[in-house]
């Protein structure tokens, strides 16, 4: 079974169509980097991975619940949040309503050690720079550890050393099966994935690796 499919899918925004008839499946284990030029529908396309956008047509169908990272997240003031309490919020899935238990609270501890922002654990969301709150999404994602991780752009703007642990989790999660789908423009990035998918005019090309 695949780990994700996209069968002829196609999705239009109220003024554009972004996605038309596209069928990509990933097979468990994989790691696929989506690129293509700004607005070509790399985040949509994961939104719908993540069951976030319904496609217009089409179908969309995943083995499990997918982690999903976002590329942003705001951060009001009026919305009281720590670092930690943010990469709990990865073990949702798993707790279904009752307490955090002991093997919750070692996921999101290990999540925040492998991104580096073991020391932010007590810090607002909103007192954070971008790229520490990006850490602290990317921890989130890690910490449900679902067999599906999707990453929109995890490298965007990010030091030498978050990249370097962001791709250190990645090569981690492959190790242990996950199946990565990952959006990028970074040529290093790119050059480190299995396999390269760029859209284009809504249509989705399979790039060779050579
Ligand atoms: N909520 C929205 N409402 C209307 N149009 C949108 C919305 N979100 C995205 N779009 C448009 O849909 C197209 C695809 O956007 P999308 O964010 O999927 O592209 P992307 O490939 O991820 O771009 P980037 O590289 O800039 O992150 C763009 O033209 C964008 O302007």
């Amino acid at each position: 079974m695949d780990a994700v499919r996209f069968s002829n899918v196609g999705y239009a925004y109220p003024d554009r169509q972004v996605l038309s008839g596209v069928s990509l499946a990933f097979a468990p284990g994989t790691h696929t980097v989506l690129t293509g030029r700004n607005g070509s529908g790399k985040s949509t396309l994961l939104a719908m991975a993540a069951r976030v956008l319904t496609p217009d047509s089409g179908t969309v169908a995943t083995q499990a619940r997918p982690a999903y990272v976002i590329q942003h997240i705001e951060a009001p003031d009026s919305m009281p949040c720590t670092v930690r309490q943010a990469v709990e919020m990865g073990r949702w899935p798993h707790r279904r309503g009752r307490p955090l238990r002991a093997a919750d609270r070692q996921a999101v501890t290990d999540s925040m050690e492998r991104m580096g922002i073991t020391e932010l654990a007590g810090r607002q969301l909103r007192e954070l720079s971008g790229g520490q709150r990006q850490r602290t999404l990317i921890a989130q994602g890690l910490a449900q550890e679902s067999p599906i991780l999707l990453l929109d752009e995890p490298t965007a703007g990010l030091d030498a050393e978050a990249h370097h642990l962001i791709r250190a989790a990645v090569a981690a999660e492959l190790r242990r099966g996950t199946t990565v789908l990952e959006a990028s423009h970074d040529a290093a990035d790119i050059g480190r994935a299995g396999r390269v998918i760029t859209l284009s005019g809504g249509q989705a090309t399979e790039t060779s690796i050579l």
